[in-house]
């Protein structure tokens, strides 16, 4: 048998990477992991997740003081600058970083700081980011865990100062007054959010015809009407035809014939794997246009022992569903029993923020299915009046026959969170998953949780008025 350097090696310490390293190692395995930036954490912790969720908390607790009774009485009227509210935002990465490299410490994981290229399916070549060195290093397994980055169309001049991408919006110095987002997927929505939050004027241009269309209709239309609300100025149906930039400002012409012009704009329509470093021709991988690997449901890609997973093979492509794929494909490289990862919730972070998991009406009415609705307006709720958060909704699905639930939405205060009460309920075997458990459960009061009890009273309420 061959002498290999390491049985497992990780390129990328983002969430996938990091987490396929953790479960080897505690397996006794001898585990590498590459990173081509300085610091772990992956483009999470450093330009995506992480600093994005912190921004967005930052800017509702902003809202929250602007509008919240004891402060509005004492009159005062300021604005928080971009640069400002984003160095509070990015203090929580040193702590990201702190705490993730501490995992690779005490799990006796190697970690390489450099770029990492293939030289052929077991031997990988490292441009070790000091001294300008190469390190060639050999594994029997490799994980391709790269990750992705903003796509940037050739048409458009990322290196002026005017436009940005969700990369180096986190290094704009100055507020503009107006800003255009292009894009409205879960990126755009967000950081029109965070934009409008701070008190920016915000184009938001959709090439669809309507908001994050993944969604439940409701949910998707209660979005636009909040966006709206906040300012935002949503624009549907529109692709761009050019993109211009001056000291003056930026205009976009778009195909409709409109001209929108701005202080700044920020491109967020799409992301593509990182895969064009990793002289995949060694080893005869082609991604997609993309720059996505493709994978079998063992995270297996074309060549046996090389592996690839996270953004870097598509979708979902979501920090929560990177962690579970990392962990899913060490169980597959040890032996082991492993779930590959299907369902994953959705957490928007929108303001108002929105979750789900399960099928939505659409899908459910497409299907045939006889289901019916509860909801509960988070404006009935104890906890929703005494926070003054009182926007929201929480909607369960479920089989009229049956009373199992069938799907889960959820827009408003902590949506995110209390989706996961459904999801619990949702993934009981047989009638373990049914709507009068939440009939036949004390909740604890007042809670946004208690919007179940009265989403499931509403719902069964209609079945019984039969
Ligand atoms: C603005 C934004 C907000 C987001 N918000 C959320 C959210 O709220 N919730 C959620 O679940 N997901 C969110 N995501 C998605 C989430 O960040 C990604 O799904 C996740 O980071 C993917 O993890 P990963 O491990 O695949 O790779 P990444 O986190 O992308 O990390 C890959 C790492 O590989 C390294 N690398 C690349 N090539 C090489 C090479 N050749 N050699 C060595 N190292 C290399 C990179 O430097 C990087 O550190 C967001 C993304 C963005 C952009
Ligand atoms: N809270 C979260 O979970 C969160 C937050 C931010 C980003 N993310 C992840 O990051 C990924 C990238 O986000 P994003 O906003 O850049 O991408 P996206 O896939 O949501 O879409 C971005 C924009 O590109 C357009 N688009 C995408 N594919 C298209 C196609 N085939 N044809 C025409 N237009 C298309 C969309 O309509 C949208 O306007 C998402 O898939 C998401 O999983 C997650």
């Amino acid at each position: 048998m061959t002498n290999f350097t390491y049985d497992v090696l990780i390129i990328g310490s983002g969430p996938a990477g990091e987490s396929a390293a953790m479960a080897s190692a505690k397996a006794g395995k001898r585990v590498a992991v590459v990173e081509g930036r300085a610091l772990v954490g992956g483009n999470c912790a450093h330009k995506g997740t992480i600093p994005s969720k912190s921004l967005r908390h930052m800017v509702k607790q902003i809202i929250q003081f602007k509008t919240g009774n004891l402060f509005r009485e004492t009159g005062e009227s300021w604005r928080m600058t971009y640069p400002r509210v984003l160095a509070s935002a990015n203090a929580v990465i040193p702590k990201q970083v702190e705490l993730h490299t501490d995992f690779y410490v005490r799990n006796r994981v190697k970690l390489y700081s450099g770029f990492a290229r293939f030289l052929d399916a077991n031997t990988i070549a490292i441009n070790l980011l000091e001294g300008s060195r190469e390190e060639v290093v050999t594994a029997d397994k490799i994980i391709i865990a790269t990750g992705s980055r903003p796509y940037r169309p050739a048409d458009i001049d990322f290196d002026h100062a005017r436009i940005y991408d969700s990369d180096t919006i986190l290094e704009m110095a100055h507020t503009p007054r107006h800003l255009i987002i292009y894009g409205a997927g879960v990126i755009g929505c967000e950081y029109a959010s965070i934009f409008s939050g701070l008190g920016v004027k915000v184009d938001l241009i959709n090439s669809r015809d309507r908001l994050l269309s993944f969604l439940d209709d409701e949910i998707s239309d209660a979005l636009s009407y909040h966006l709206r609300d906040n300012g935002v100025r949503v624009r549907h149906s529109e692709m761009y035809d050019k993109i211009e930039a001056s000291d003056r400002g930026v205009t976009v012409y778009l195909k409709s014939g409109k001209r929108l012009t701005a202080d700044a704009i920020l491109w967020c329509n799409g992301r593509s794997g990182n895969t064009d470093q990793l002289n995949l021709e060694a080893i005869g991988l082609e991604p997609d246009h993309r720059g996505n690997l493709a994978v079998n449901d063992q995270y297996q890609t074309d060549v046996a022992n090389v592996y690839a997973v996270g953004d870097v093979v598509g979708w979902p492509s979501l920090a929560s569903a990177s962690f579970d794929q990392g962990r899913a494909l060490a169980a597959v490289i040890l032996g082991k029993p492993y779930k590959e990862v299907a369902s994953v919730p959705t957490g928007i972070y929108t303001l108002p923020e929105i979750s789900s998991v399960g099928k939505t009406e659409r899908e459910l009415t497409e299907a045939k299915v006889p289901y019916e609705v509860g909801r509960c307006l988070f404006k009935n709720t104890a906890r929703g009046q005494i926070s003054g958060e009182d926007v929201g909704m929480l909607k369960l699905l479920f089989h009229v026959d049956t009373g199992e639930i069938l799907g889960v939405h959820c827009f408003g205060a902590e949506a995110a969170e209390i989706v996961h009460i459904g999801q619990a309920i949702m993934s009981q075997p047989g009638e373990g998953n049914n709507i009068n458990f939440f009939l036949n459960t004390t909740f604890n009061y007042p809670t946004m949780a208690e919007a179940y009890r009265l989403a499931a009273l509403d719902g069964t309420n209609r079945i019984n008025r039969r």
